[in-house]
């Protein structure tokens, strides 16, 4: 089996700034203290993903998931080290990402689908099953700009999962969506997977991540804490732990009822 995705020891780094004012800086600097920092969102990450693989990417808020995402995507170029990865690859890894707010649902939806580079063709023969997975009726023709932020995900994932990809990522998709949009997706998903496509999924929820993937990657803060099967990568993380602190967790439930 091919690779599909190959990081070798992956760096990002970013720069946290504290004031955002020049009075704030001029003050903070008069007083000999620090105004930002730079640190690695991604600290010297390594992995190789197979062919037809599905990775559940998971870690706590800030880890660098999405950072990561975003390095495999293209979007982002570490600062050192090489991701390299084979054939097309479509996903939502941002909501609203390359969407201009100022058009029309539908005028986004087909700009959108030329950057992910579907034909005219393509498009015209998708055209109907992606405005019905989107489901956003009327709204289709309203700004994308005011769009809540569960429409512009409709839009994007309905968007996305019709690219031909070789490889597909999926950030948050199930974060901001209703539950039925949900469990569309993850019936998507689904398919995409048992389509023998590469898979990249972040998400907090562990039973969707244990029903969609084989493999687990965990994040802690950029560096990589676990690489292994998906229900040790969850035990990594306590996300199967419930004590009585859990109870009002609804993340479980999410991911358990679809
Ligand atoms: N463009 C940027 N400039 C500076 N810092 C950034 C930038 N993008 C992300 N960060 C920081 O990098 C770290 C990793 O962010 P990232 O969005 O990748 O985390 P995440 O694991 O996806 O988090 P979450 O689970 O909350 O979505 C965070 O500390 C974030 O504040």
């Amino acid at each position: 089996m091919a690779e599909a995705i190959v990081l070798q020891n992956v760096v990002k780094e970013f720069t946290l700034r504290y004031h955002r004012t020049f009075r704030e800086i001029t003050v903070a600097k008069a007083k000999g203290q620090k105004t930002s920092e730079k640190f690695n969102a991604i600290d010297d990450v390594s992995f190789t993903v197979e062919e037809g693989e599905s990775i559940g990417l998971m870690g706590l808020n800030g880890s660098g998931k999405s950072t990561l995402l975003k390095v495999i995507n293209g979007v982002m170029r570490p600062d050192s080290g090489t991701a390299l990865t084979r054939g097309r690859i479509a996903g939502l890894i941002a909501t609203g990402a390359g969407f201009h707010p100022q058009l029309s649902g539908t005028e986004n939806l087909v700009l959108n689908a030329a950057i992910l580079g579907m034909s005219e063709r393509e498009l015209k023969r998708k055209y109907d099953d992606i405005v019905e997975f989107a489901d956003l009726g009327r709204t289709l023709d309203a700004p994308v700009g005011h769009y809540s932020s569960g429409q512009k995900a409709r839009l994007g994932f309905a968007v996305a999962v019709h690219v031909d990809s070789d490889i597909f990522l999926a950030d948050e998709v199930l974060a901001v969506g209703d539950k039925p949009f949900k469990v569309k997706c993850m019936r998507k998903m689904r398919e995409i997977r048992d389509s023998g496509r590469t898979l990249v999924f972040v998400s907090h929820s562990p039973g969707a991540v244990a029903k969609m993937c084989t493999r687990g990657i965990v994040l802690e803060k950029g560096r990589l804490g676990f690489d292994g099967d998906v229900a040790d990568a969850i035990h990594y993380l306590q996300y199967d732990r419930t004590d009585d602190e859990d109870e009002l967790e609804t993340d479980d439930e999410i991911g358990n009822d679809i």
